[in-house]
């Protein structure tokens, strides 16, 4: 169990994490969300030990965490740690890269690793490939793959998919994510995304203002978002009546006492988000065609 306790940190005097409180469990998926600047990789990196904190503490286990005051070698065995900047060796290609840290002592299982982790990241084809030749997606999924070699009982991500194009994405956050599940790795993540949370993070924690704003399963804080900060990640909203309400959830209908007239009309695949103004004020809802500047529809707002 991961088990941060009254964290404060600061960089300078003002402090970027105050009294940040909350736990995992081994094999919870907890994402964490905010705004730019709210935190995310100072947590993550504070959580992995790169630097000591102000107050309170952390434990894995029973073991505390403990910054570079306490330890000459910054990190623990138990805990990897993927930042946004990814420290590889460019001369040796993906498969040297991967099994960098792994015994060389037991060979066939040393490549037998190196090849399952090669497939959750989809870069098999590129095992003997020099890592300095690869775009800078191959390069986050070799870093992932490498985070992943000694098994963590607990990994760091920082924005894991950053780098990766839309085509891979989808079916490299299932594998990765579906891989830590099967192996009952702790996954912190931090993320602008929310296709990292929804259908993948057990728990959802979001900073703001250098605190924990709320700590909640993903699907109550999208049912029930409460602030315009935690709908915003979610989608297009609008505040009607001091109500926070979805895109989604405003329906043309062909009579109502909401009348919005059309301003412009975004394809968006599936659906049309129309951008529209009610009463004066923006709102944003979505049809399933596109309908021209001016035209007056009336909305009704469904659950
Ligand atoms: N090494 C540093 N020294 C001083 N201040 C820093 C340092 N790193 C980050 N900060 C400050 O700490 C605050 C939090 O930054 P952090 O990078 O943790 O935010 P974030 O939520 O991860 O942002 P983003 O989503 O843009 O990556 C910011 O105000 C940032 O300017």
């Amino acid at each position: 169990m991961l088990n941060v306790k009254n964290l404060t940190f600061s960089y300078n005097k003002t402090p970027v994490l105050t009294d940040i409180s909350f736990k995992a469990k081994p094999g919870e998926h907890v994402a964490i969300i905010g705004e730019s600047g709210s935190g995310k990789s100072t947590l993550l990196k504070v959580l992995y030990g790169e630097y000591d904190l102000d107050k309170g503490h952390t434990y894995w286990h029973d073991q505390e965490i403990l910054g570079p005051k306490h330890n000459l070698v910054v990190g623990y065995d138990f805990m990897k740690y993927v930042a946004q900047e990814f420290d590889l060796m460019p001369f040796i290609t993906v498969a040297e890269n991967i099994g960098k840290f792994l015994s060389r002592f037991y060979p066939e299982e040393k490549a037998r690793r190196t090849a399952e982790l090669m497939e959750v990241v989809e870069l098999t084809k590129f095992a003997n490939i020099k890592v300095k030749t690869l775009s800078g997606g191959q390069k986050q999924r070799v870093a992932l793959a490498r985070a992943l070699a000694k098994q963590p009982e607990i990994i760091l991500l920082d924005e894991p998919f950053s780098h990766i194009d839309n085509f891979k994405k989808q079916s490299l956050r299932r594998n990765v994510f579906k891989y830590l599940k099967n192996n009952n790795v702790t996954c912190i993540v931090a993320t602008h995304d929310k296709e990292d949370v929804l259908g993948f993070a057990d728990r959802m924690i979001v900073l703001n203002n250098n605190k924990i704003a709320v700590n909640n399963l993903p699907e109550t804080l999208y049912k029930n978002p409460n602030t315009p900060l935690i709908a915003s990640f979610f989608g297009e909203f609008n505040v009607i009546n001091d109500n926070i309400i979805y895109a989604n959830q405003l329906k043309i209908v062909k009579q109502s006492n909401l009348k919005a007239t059309v301003l412009c009309s975004y394809f968006k695949g599936h659906f049309y988000l129309i951008e529209g103004l009610l009463n004066n004020e923006k709102v944003f809802f979505e049809a399933s065609k596109k309908y021209t500047e001016g035209t007056e529809l009336f909305l009704k707002i469904i659950d």
